[in-house]
């Protein structure tokens, strides 16, 4: 399935049993597009003892990620429509913690767009991780890379996100600068890297270079940590619809006044089949 081009090998295990040992190297070898499927990584949809399903994800290099937004649409189009739920709304344990999908029917009954709450975004520097003080935010940041420095802004949507404001999204250096911040030493579990450019107060332009798969058509989590950093660096307000424009097509990211973060986007099946 993909969520906007982000595309994920997604393994029902309520139904296939796994090795718990042999799932990063399971990641890298149906993600190879040569010897394998290809795709952006492997997600897991299982039981759970806390919602009615448990997401995991690991990225095309087999790390295990905490959160996964285009995948949370993916996982709960393909729930619903399995029977695995029987609610339009319903929880997702994520190892990021919980959000709740719901899913809106077209007129043939099938599930063509999710909304996730994908609640609050973690803002202090410990959260990312990154190092430095512990309880500081990180806004606007000069961050040396090189011989240049850069403005940075942290948000951890359960997994980190470090985002770069530029004046031309076509011009964002993701596959030169995205790497060099990605294994960084300042964050010791590395980071998914966002260039965003601001084109209103409800309308970004958005590119990544995702931890542990890089350049990826669409990032759920990416995109509303590129939310929080523009209303953070006053190029927008909470309360408001934002069009978040990615490779692979639109999310509509709204930061309530209320302090959670909604994601709205589709979800699309690819093709099913079974491991040999
Ligand atoms: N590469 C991410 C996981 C996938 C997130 C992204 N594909 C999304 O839709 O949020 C990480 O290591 O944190």
């Amino acid at each position: 399935m993909h969520g906007l081009g982000n595309c994920y090998i997604y393994v029902n295990m309520f139904e296939e049993k796994l090795e718990e040992s042999q799932l990063p190297s399971l990641a890298v070898k149906v993600s190879n597009v040569n010897t394998g499927i290809g795709s952006d990584g492997m997600i897991l949809i299982c039981p759970s003892d806390k919602a009615p399903i448990k997401m995991r994800v690991f990225n095309n290099d087999g790390s295990e990620a905490k959160n996964c937004g285009n995948g949370l649409r993916c996982v709960a189009k393909y729930v619903f429509e399995n029977k695995l739920v029987t609610d339009k709304v319903f929880k997702i344990e994520t190892l990021g913690g919980l959000v709740q999908a719901e899913v809106h029917l077209n007129e043939n009954g099938e599930v063509h767009l999710i909304t996730v709450d994908m609640g609050e975004p973690r803002l202090k520097r410990k959260d990312l991780p990154m190092l430095g003080e512990e309880e500081s935010l990180v806004i606007n940041e000069p961050f040396p890379v090189d011989e240049q420095t850069y403005l940075l802004t942290g948000v951890s949507m359960g997994n980190p996100h470090a985002i770069l404001f530029v004046d031309d999204i076509e011009k964002s250096p993701v596959t030169t600068l995205g790497p060099k911040i990605e294994k960084h030493e300042k964050f010791p579990e590395w980071v998914n890297v966002e260039f965003v450019e601001v084109l209103s107060e409800t309308e970004l332009n958005f590119r990544v270079w995702e931890r542990g798969s890089g350049v990826t058509q669409a990032c759920g989590t990416g995109a509303c940590a590129a939310v929080v950093a523009a209303i953070l660096n006053n190029y927008s307000k909470k309360g408001r619809e934002v069009t978040v424009h990615l490779l692979g097509g639109d999310l509509i990211i709204n930061w309530t006044e209320a302090g959670n973060l909604l994601m709205t986007g589709p979800a699309e099946y690819i093709c099913v089949g079974e491991l040999v």
